[in-house]
């Protein structure tokens, strides 16, 4: 049995469709959605993918902001770029692109922005959103990966899924997504010993390890579901440039029943819902200005966030 494909361009590119149309209704209503994308230095791959995020806002009509600070700026002055984003009304989400140079504490950036623009999820009060299943904004990658299995037809409730890798803005996040639909989670991660024994079980495997070639073949199930998050670029070798994920495509597809190809799967998702959040948000600073109550729909708490 070869897998069928999951398609997440496919996916991204309808959903970025239906985005148009609500971007059209918020305008009407008076409200421009716009983003603020923070880069802080000059890494190249995060140059690529803050690009490549400008480039989803302009094609489904959200404004961009994007900042660009040195990689030497003073923790104190992304700070104070923070603060100006929070209190600037044409902004709905700000992101921070990840990683940052070592002078700046990623937690301590974080928790500054607000939690009403904070669309990547990062925020602590997102992150305990997802432990009692009640997120303002679900992190992007495991929120395209939700829509991903969404696809497939398949109800996650009572199915063992195994989660290889446990970082803060995948791994953990997705257990906890999965868990919320009655999934049977399993979290795997760098001291795991034996992962075969794990994935082996899996009906749903997710890897976020960022380890090319980590899974192969005799380490998945018959007829299970495989979502690879990785995204790596191989140094040497005849494929060096090349961009592969944490599985071994050609061996697991013979195996699986459902793959993501890497490029091509997860990676489109996570800008796709990164516009999706930023949507969401302006729809709630819309639905907030109409009402002026915000207890309608969030806990008090969020008022000074
Ligand atoms: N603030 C954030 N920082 C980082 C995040 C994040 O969600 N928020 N995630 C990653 C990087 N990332 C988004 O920022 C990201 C990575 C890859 C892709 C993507 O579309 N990949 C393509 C292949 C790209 C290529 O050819 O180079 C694919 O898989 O098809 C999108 C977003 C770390 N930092």
């Amino acid at each position: 049995m070869t897998a069928r494909i999951i398609d997440g361009k496919a996916l991204s590119k309808q959903l970025r469709e239906g985005f148009k149309t609500r971007v059209s209704q918020l305008v009407s209503q008076g409200v421009q959605p716009g983003l603020a994308v923070i880069l802080v230095g000059d890494n190249p791959a995060s140059r690529v993918y803050v690009g490549n995020k400008v480039k989803a806002c302009e094609e489904c009509g959200v404004r961009s902001f994007h900042i660009g600070l040195p990689a030497d700026a003073p923790e104190a002055e992304v700070l104070a770029t923070i603060a100006r984003l929070n209190a600037d009304p044409s902004v709905h989400g700000i992101l921070i692109q990840l990683p940052l140079p070592e002078q700046v504490d990623p937690r301590r950036v974080l928790e500054a922005i607000s939690v009403h623009k904070d669309v990547d999820g990062f925020h602590l009060y997102n992150v305990g959103g997802l432990v009692v299943g009640n997120t303002i904004f679900p992190p992007c990658t495991p929120y395209g990966v939700q829509l991903l299995l969404d696809t497939t037809g398949t109800d996650v409730a009572g199915k063992n899924v195994v989660v290889v890798g446990a970082s803060n803005i995948v791994g953990k996040p997705m257990a906890l997504m999965l868990l919320q639909r009655e999934a049977t989670v399993t979290v795997c991660h760098a001291k795991t010993r034996d992962l075969a024994q794990h994935t082996i079980l899996a009906d749903i495997l997710i890897v976020a390890a960022g380890k090319p070639g980590l899974i192969v073949a005799q380490m998945v199930k018959q007829g299970a579901i495989v979502i690879d998050v990785g995204i790596n670029r191989l140094r040497d070798g005849p494929n060096a440039g090349k961009i592969v994920g944490d599985v071994d495509f050609e061996g697991v597809k013979e195996k699986a029943s459902w793959i993501t190809p890497v490029p091509g799967g997860v990676g489109p998702m996570t800008v796709t819902m990164l516009i999706e959040n930023t949507l969401r948000s302006a729809e709630r600073a819309l639905r907030m200005r109409q009402t002026d109550d915000y207890q309608e729909w969030e806990a008090p708490l969020l008022k000074g966030g």
